[in-house]
């Protein structure tokens, strides 16, 4: 069987390239993470709606890496809170087109930080455009999670409970319809989500951070690979 091919939306950046400067990537540790788990990593910038099923067409799996702030005032959300990080138009369309052919296509989808908030918005779901630090910190920390009994996540994961490397300054608020909760914090905020139908898994920490070191860590991208392989012809 070939390995699966799994599209990562790139990130915009204004660091790379000499002329005008801006360029779009995929960390190395996202990429190494897709591939030592037997998959293909695809980087992806759809620009239309139609470019984006395409691609999804061409793929057996879709990763929504994580990256700064999605503009939420197309989701109902008029103020944009002070320390919100917004990327171009042009990531954010990215993201959002790639979601839509994923969803539509129903491929396997893994949703980190971002991503997973990506995914909840679109799907009819809210966010909290800026969590203040509580009892857990949730910036650059390996923290400890609560991870619902029966979940997807937890069969994921098995015993642990401590996410990887963890830094955002939002979280989902309510999850979309269809989107159940499989992760908390012991603050209560949302570190997980999983999808009725078991195509669908959100992370909100990076477990591509660690995931060569730790095999834990790794086994989100095994689930993917996995994901994938099941929805391949035989
Ligand atoms: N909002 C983008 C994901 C990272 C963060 O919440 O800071």
């Amino acid at each position: 069987m070939p390995r699966p091919r799994i599209l990562i939306v790139g990130r915009w950046s204004d660091q790379i390239g000499k002329d005008p400067g801006e360029g779009v990537y995929v960390g190395r540790k996202l990429i190494d993470s897709v591939a030592r788990a037997g998959a293909e990593p695809i980087m992806v910038w759809p620009e239309t709606a139609d470019r984006a099923t395409a691609l999804v067409g061409l793929a057996d799996a879709v990763i929504l890496p994580g990256g700064g702030d999605l503009d939420l005032r197309p989701y109902g959300v008029p103020e944009v809170h002070p320390l919100e990080n917004h990327q171009p138009p042009e990531q954010d369309a990215a993201d959002v087109t790639i979601a839509r052919a994923a969803l539509d296509a129903g491929l396997p989808i893994l949703a980190i930080c971002r991503g997973m908030q990506v995914l909840n918005v679109i799907m009819g779901g809210t966010i909290f455009a800026h969590v203040e630090e509580t009892t857990v910190e949730h910036k650059g920390v390996r923290h400890p999670i609560d991870i619902v009994g029966g979940s997807s996540l937890e069969k994921i994961l098995g015993d642990t409970r401590t996410v990887g490397y963890s830094w955002h300054h939002q979280a989902c608020r309510d999850l979309a319809p269809g989107l159940v909760l499989n992760a908390t914090t012991p603050d209560g905020t949302v570190e997980g989500f999983e999808s009725t139908d078991g195509r669908i898994l959100g992370v909100q920490w990076h477990p591509e951070v660690d995931a060569a070191e730790d095999p834990i860590q790794a086994r989100p991208f095994g689930w993917l690979t996995d994901s994938a392989l099941s929805t391949q012809p035989s």
